[in-house]
């Protein structure tokens, strides 16, 4: 008999505590636009009981890369399921920030939309009732620091740190008993049309410690997902690779691979796969308030919200 079975045995399954923190209900909480529904039970047991769907090729042939790639690590059908609900059911952003270098002052619209969930490790999220000393009755999920195991301070983080929804929350534990690692951060981006992209860069944050492990899954339209070696000092050559994900396939790049390599997804021209979306999910884990508040700035940032519309086929501003 599993762990799990065991446990499910012998703890009563209907306290109170059990049903507010179950994974099939819709997360509300005050810092989401609106409510955020629950994946239904065919989509999360498909999740449970199929993936990885296929074991994964270990790319370590080029200097400082340390890949799993799972292709796919979610079924086909099970993928677009879920590509098709959290285009529905996530609120996203389209951020502009403004970049200074010297005097000049650069607006950057970000070529995708996008949204996050999380919180770094010197925090985390738990329901008064489990907290010492807190006696509200409110089942809202509340910010604890992990330290003093008490309500961090108001001052602690400037922007509002939003907790991992029930949906995203079965996707995350499933990938992190799979990876070995754990996270705390779900940053996702939706590329509407091949107009959509990321530059070139590498997620090599200190606020992420070294040497991340970063999985990311992709989900919906075919997209290249392309590295390259950063320059070695003495110029001396660059390893280049292609990785054509498609719906389901998951990358995990973990080790040296962010120090040393840096990775896109570059435009497409219109008219093909890439018009007809992309959903992007990378787990990670963030050990300083530094990167809760970087991630939140050019995540979320302070513009509007969009939600997709079904009838119009597209994310609209979303007037709450
Ligand atoms: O969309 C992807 O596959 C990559 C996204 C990415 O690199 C990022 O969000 O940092
Ligand atoms: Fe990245």
């Amino acid at each position: 008999m599993s762990k799990r079975t065991l446990h499910a045995f012998f703890k009563p399954s209907s306290s109170p505590q059990a049903k507010k923190s179950r994974t099939d209900t819709t997360s509300i909480h005050p810092t989401y636009p609106f409510p955020i529904a629950a994946l239904d039970s065919s989509l999360s047991t498909s999740l449970s009981l199929d993936t990885p769907s296929n074991p994964p090729k270990h790319i370590n042939n080029q200097p400082h890369l340390d890949l799993l790639y799972f292709q796919p690590y979610i079924p086909h059908r099970t993928a677009q399921q879920l590509f098709l609900f959290l285009r529905r059911n996530l609120p996203f952003y389209r951020v502009k920030y403004t970049i200074r270098r010297g005097s000049t002052e650069t607006i950057i619209n970000t070529p995708r939309f996008t949204t996050v969930f999380g919180v770094d490790e010197t925090s985390y999220f738990a329901l008064p009732a489990d907290v010492s000393n807190t006696n509200t009755n409110t089942t809202e999920r509340i910010l604890i620091d992990r330290k003093t195991k008490t309500p961090i301070s108001r001052n602690k983080y400037k922007c509002t740190p939003r907790p991992i929804p029930s949906c995203l929350e079965t996707v995350r534990k499933q990938i992190e008993s799979v990876c070995g690692a754990t996270f705390n951060f779900c940053l996702i981006n939706y590329y509407a049309s091949g107009e959509d992209s990321i530059s070139y860069h590498s997620d090599d944050e200190r606020f992420l410690g070294p040497e991340p492990t970063i999985a990311s899954l992709s989900l919906g339209a075919r997209r290249d997902f392309l590295m390259r070696h950063k320059p070695f000092q003495s110029g001396g050559e660059r390893g280049t690779l292609k990785l054509p994900l498609g719906s389901g396939d998951m990358v995990v790049m973990r080790g040296e691979t962010q120090a040393n390599w840096l990775h896109s997804i570059p435009k497409r021209k219109a008219g093909g796969e890439a018009d007809r979306g992309r959903i992007n999910i990378t787990f990670r884990k963030a050990v300083v308030p530094g990167g809760t508040e970087n991630y939140y700035r050019y995540n979320v940032g302070d513009g509007e919200v969009y939600r997709w519309d079904e009838e119009r086929g597209e994310m609209v501003k979303w007037k709450g």
